[in-house]
């Protein structure tokens, strides 16, 4: 089923691992060009929901319907060490002059000097920029974001989320982005949805202003089951 007016319809979405529910039908749309963020406790199932997405994984019951082109950048960049950048970044790309659309996409990125580098002389944030270019390059018109800024230290990930946020702004796929950080779910995404009980129990807008985050990151918190405040 092709995705018509949103770029992501998902319709009572069930999987199960052994006869477990992970996922009991599950709604969810994300429109073309919408920026989109799930947060949900650990194991409540939001890399099994990004895998399906991201078509790795058919075996479930429900519809999905996605647009034809997904790319999905991870936590580890999963870069291949024995290729450069370059080549990482054009892996299996079809286009006219791939080496030329990878050095713009590392031009985006910061990374045009690193182009003829090995993968294993970047830091992590360099690395998972490339990860990102890579993802790029494709235009997809969804990119799934699997806790890409995780592992990286709290400067690298506020420059990374300047990034992501301009990337957005002058590609516009739809994003779903995976994350731990309700603050960053918050303040990157137009939507943030949260995952309990293998649905998306709640959805919050983006904050209007520092307050209105600071109420929404304690009702995120609330919905998570998370106390939020010392009895
Ligand atoms: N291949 C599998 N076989 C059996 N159970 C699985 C499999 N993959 C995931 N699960 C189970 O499904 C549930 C959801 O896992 P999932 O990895 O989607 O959670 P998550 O929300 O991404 O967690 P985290 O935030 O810790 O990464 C967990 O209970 C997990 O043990």
């Amino acid at each position: 089923m092709a995705a018509r007016r949103g770029a992501v319809i998902v319709r009572d979405l069930v999987k199960r691992f052994d006869g477990r529910p992970v996922l009991d039908h599950l709604d969810l749309g994300i429109d073309r060009g919408e920026f989109v963020a799930l947060v949900g406790r650990s194991g409540s199932g939001k890399s099994t929901l990004l895998r399906i997405l991201a078509g790795l994984d058919a075996q479930h019951e429900g519809r999905a319907g996605l647009p034809s082109s997904v790319s999905v950048a991870f936590q580890e960049p999963r870069l291949l060490p024995w290729r450069s950048v370059g080549e990482n970044v054009r892996l299996g790309l079809r286009a006219d002059d791939p080496a030329e659309v990878a050095r713009r996409a590392l031009g985006e990125v910061g990374l045009a000097a690193h182009e003829k580098s090995w993968p294993l002389t970047l830091s992590g944030g360099e690395a998972q920029r490339v990860s990102l270019a890579r993802a790029l390059v494709r235009e997809p018109q969804l990119l799934l974001l699997d806790e890409p800024f995780g592992a990286l230290d709290a400067l690298t990930r506020a420059s990374m989320h300047r990034l992501v946020q301009g990337l957005w702004r002058d590609h516009r796929p739809a994003v779903l982005l995976v994350t731990h950080d309700v603050e960053e779910a918050l303040t990157l995404a137009d939507r943030t949805l949260v995952l309990a009980d293998g649905r998306i129990s709640a959805e919050h807008p983006r904050p209007g202003d520092e307050r209105e985050l600071s109420a929404l990151r304690d009702r995120v918190l609330d919905d998570l089951g998370v106390e939020t405040r010392a009895a």
